[in-house]
């Protein structure tokens, strides 16, 4: 009797299932994966996200992935770089929830902006955005300029030396700017004192981002059992060395921390990167700064120099373009929603693959060159092809900090140095460490300027 009622169950459960799936299904395409365990077998390693998003785009510029049976998957979510998908998403004032992914942050970051939502989240956006007035920025702008100078005195040595990884070196540059500016503490990370700050940083991103698309770790349970789970608590006990009484407080500054260096010491290396590689680019860059200052090699650079580099902004755009430091984000679904005739469920992690986005020969020809001009005249007809810094509600706050930031310090650099590739060419491989990176480092030479 018990075994009869097992077995009705058990149909009921099959069709019960069967039925919300079909209707999930029925909204995208589902590249093909494994009866049992579903895409999991294709995404194993964080260095092939990005190989493993262009094979199932081939489906739809929306697909379904899951991890486990299509019957009753561990996890399913959306993965698009639909321009529509993503510009209802982003501009919904419904779906500013994270999806689950942001979880395995949650021990470093706490309800820190990046994370939180709802009311708290609310309250301390809103708290949080005056800090970053124009008014303020202009006063940080000192503090780009101090750190840059530090930055400049220790390349001097790498003058026509072969080959410089601008990896540590420029992250312990914005180390220093976002500890000075949100903290108004000097730590001299570029005198050698906070490798062990930015090591964790680069544990805890890598760590997260393969708990993310790991089958075993996903599991609280399971990751106990893994090395990378001792990993991961050892970069905790760094970062969070600084102990700061008021947990929230803390949270912040750890987003602040995070957000504000990582992001924008990618940014760097990847746009000096690509001016190695395009001279002519770089020659322009150099006569711009040669017209906004008389004195170039040495100039005093405010507020106000740096809203003149229109050229530099539009190398910098494209380098976010082609090499978006926040390669993906995601949201999660608290209602079902629905969107051009599609049903979205409730409870639907969506992976917004900005990467993705930003190379659509449809919104950017020749997507793959790395062509600057097309932000002289960029068509702003469609804002949503074009996110780095995310849009929306949720957009990121620190966007015109990172523009002077980034500004500030590669003017310093092609002012005193010419950038060039190393022979043979550095060749970068992208690594979605949470923040896009080059694994093997981003080389380059430099030859000091006469
Ligand atoms: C090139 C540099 C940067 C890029 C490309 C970038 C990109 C982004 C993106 C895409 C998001 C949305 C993340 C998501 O939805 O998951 C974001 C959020 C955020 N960013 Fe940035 N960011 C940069 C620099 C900065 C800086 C310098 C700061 C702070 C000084 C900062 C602070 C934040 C914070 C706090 C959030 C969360 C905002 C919220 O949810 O309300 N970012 N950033």
């Amino acid at each position: 009797m018990l075994l009869v009622a097992a077995l009705f169950f058990a149909v009921f459960l099959y069709f019960f299932l069967k039925k919300n799936r079909t209707k999930n299904d029925k909204s995208f395409p589902q590249p093909p994966g494994n009866i049992l365990l579903g895409h999991i077998l294709y995404i194993t390693s964080t260095t092939h996200i990005l190989d493993v998003a262009k094979k199932n785009f081939s489906y739809g510029n929306t697909v379904t992935l899951r991890f486990g049976p299509d019957i009753c998957p561990i996890r399913k979510g959306l993965v698009t770089q639909d321009y529509n998908l993503i510009q209802f998403i982003l501009n919904s004032r419904k779906l500013i929830k994270k999806s689950e992914n942001y979880i395995f942050l949650k021990k470093w970051l706490g309800n820190g902006l990046l994370i939180s939502d709802g009311d708290y989240w609310k309250r301390h956006r809103k708290i949080l955005t005056p800090a970053f007035h124009f008014e303020i920025l202009k006063n940080f702008v000192e503090v780009f300029e101090a750190a840059g100078d530090v930055l400049m005195e220790k390349l001097q040595k790498y003058d026509e030396v072969a080959t410089v990884d601008l990896d540590i070196l420029i992250t312990l540059y914005t180390l220093d700017v976002i500890c000075e500016t949100a903290m108004g503490t000097k730590i001299n990370a570029q005198s050698g004192q906070n490798i062990a700050y930015v090591e964790s940083v680069r544990n805890m991103c890598k760590t997260v981002i393969e708990r993310a698309f790991s089958p075993i770790k996903v599991f609280d349970q399971l990751y106990w059992l893994t090395g990378d789970y001792y990993k991961q608590q050892k970069a905790l006990k760094i970062l969070h060395d600084d102990v700061l009484s008021i947990s929230e407080l803390r949270e912040e500054v750890d987003t602040f921390m995070f957000e504000g260096h990582d992001t924008t010491a990618s940014g760097i290396c990847f746009a000096l990167y690509c001016l190695a590689d395009h001279p002519e680019v770089q020659e322009k860059v150099f006569q711009e700064q040669k017209e906004i200052f008389e004195d170039w090699k040495n100039p005093e650079t405010t507020y106000s120099d740096l809203q003149k580099m229109k050229y530099l902004e539009c190398v910098l755009k494209e380098t976010l373009r082609l090499y978006p430091s926040v390669p993906v984000i995601g949201r999660y679904t608290t209602e079902e929603m629905n969107f051009d005739g599609y049903v979205i469920p409730k409870n639907t992690n969506i992976v917004i693959f900005i990467y993705g986005l930003h190379r659509n020969p449809d919104y950017f020809p020749e997507p793959e060159k790395f062509k600057p001009e097309r932000f002289e005249n960029f068509n702003n007809s469609l804002p949503f092809s074009y996110i780095p810094f995310s849009a929306g509600p949720r957009n990121c706050i620190g966007q015109k900090f990172a523009m002077l930031e980034m500004k500030s310090v590669i003017s310093k650099i092609v002012r005193q140095f010419e950038i060039k590739p190393t022979v043979p060419r550095h060749e970068v491989q992208l690594s979605p460490e949470t923040v896009l990176k080059s694994g093997n480092g981003v080389k380059v030479t430099l030859k000091k300027r006469d």
